[in-house]
């Protein structure tokens, strides 16, 4: 697949240099969920429309990614999208309830339920939507920053199109890993595809790197991980490089396991240039069981914000002490909440800047 656009010049690279591990005046630094409930403008824009169309609509999905852009100075911009787009367009029917967040009114159950899904997709029949919005999205930025696009994977999917929504132990879907690990395996090996081709239309589209999300890892122990996670996250990445390479590109991936620390060291070792990183690792350590091998991103607890500016000013600069300044992407350790307060996340994004800054002179 070639990239058919002309897009403006990228004015900003500090974040494509940072992931490939070279050096950078500042650290860049982005946040999860940075489009999202905490603005006052992305709640009124949001306002009275269903979540669902809102992603639908390349003009929404390029307003929201703009809308912190246009607030912050953060070094990277992530399309407004969301991760269940995929279940979507393999015929499940997925709907945002206000208040209990993505529903499924009906859920896989057993086995025998994978035939009701489609076998083939077509990516750009069913999510050309999204490239649609990225491309648009793209043009837009200007150059100003790179754009991130990202997909849930396969055991994070899988989990939600088996509980039907969110869930604290995912006893639903463990349920089918431990009883039915042949069909989990036919349906993680099924989203697999999707994704590939989904990465891959996103970067034909214009995406300048991509962010894969297996938010529910912590659910799993390090040897179910190492069944049912892992190889898809390697298969996803070596895929998509492979193609890329065919055509010349390079972009960079970033695997988030969020929770998932018995996995380290394996997904350092997983084909992704960077590995997202949650609160609850200590820099140091996480940069010492990397071994250098990978870029790192995070991981600012995002309860932090709620601290005084001072107080965030002191954290960040322990964080940036501790991962050091190559080879590092500031963020959170997970998404912003709708609560926190602008400012703060203004506060970060400068305390990230001016702090990076200073120890490079050092
Ligand atoms: C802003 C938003 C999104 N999704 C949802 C919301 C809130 C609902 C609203 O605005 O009405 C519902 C929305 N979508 C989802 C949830 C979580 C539900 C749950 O498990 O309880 C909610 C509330 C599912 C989802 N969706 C996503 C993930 C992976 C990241 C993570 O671990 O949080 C997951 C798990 C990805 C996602 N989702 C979104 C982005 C946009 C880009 C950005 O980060 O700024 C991204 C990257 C956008």
């Amino acid at each position: 697949m070639f990239c058919l656009h002309y897009f403006p010049k990228l004015k900003n690279d500090t974040f494509l240099c940072a992931c490939h591990g070279q050096e950078t005046n500042h650290v860049p630094v982005w946040c999860m969920r940075q489009a999202g409930r905490y603005l006052p403008e992305f709640r009124e824009f949001r306002a009275g429309k269903d979540f669902f169309e809102t992603c639908r609509s390349p003009a929404a999905c390029c307003e929201l990614t703009l809308q912190p852009l246009r607030r912050f100075p953060f070094d990277a911009a992530i399309i407004f999208s969301d991760i269940l787009v995929i279940p979507q367009a393999m015929g499940m029917d997925v709907q945002m309830v206000a208040g209990k967040g993505p529903t499924f009114p009906e859920p896989l159950k057993e086995p025998e339920d994978l035939l009701l899904l489609q076998p083939k997709v077509d990516v750009n029949k069913e999510l050309g939507y999204v490239f649609k919005a990225i491309t648009l999205t793209r043009h837009k930025l200007d150059g100003k920053v790179p754009l991130i696009g990202f997909t849930g994977a396969p055991w994070t999917l899988m989990a939600y199109m088996i509980e039907g929504g969110g869930s604290t132990t995912h006893s639903k879907a463990k349920r089918w890993l431990y009883r039915h690990p042949e069909a989990s395996h036919k349906l993680l090996k099924m989203l697999t595809d999707v994704i590939v081709e989904y990465l891959l239309g996103q970067v034909a589209a214009g995406a300048q790197a991509l962010q894969v999300f297996e938010s529910h890892a912590g659910c799993l122990g390090p040897v179910e991980f190492q069944e049912f996670s892992l190889p898809y996250l390697r298969d996803i990445a070596r895929k998509v490089k492979d193609q890329l390479k065919e055509s010349g590109q390079d972009v960079p991936m970033i695997v988030f396991a969020k929770d998932g620390h018995y996995g380290l060291e394996d997904l350092s070792q997983s084909h992704y240039e960077v590995v997202g990183l949650d609160w609850t690792i200590d820099p140091r350590s996480a940069r010492e069981r990397t071994g250098g091998k990978v870029s790192l991103q995070g991981n600012m607890d995002p309860c932090a914000l709620y601290a005084p500016k001072e107080r965030i000013s002191e954290i960040v600069k322990k964080m940036l002490e501790g991962f050091g300044t190559r080879g590092y992407i500031a963020n959170l350790g997970h998404g912003l909440y709708p609560d926190m307060d602008p400012e703060n996340v203004g506060a970060f994004v400068e305390a990230v800047h001016t702090h990076s800054r200073h120890l490079n002179l050092k």
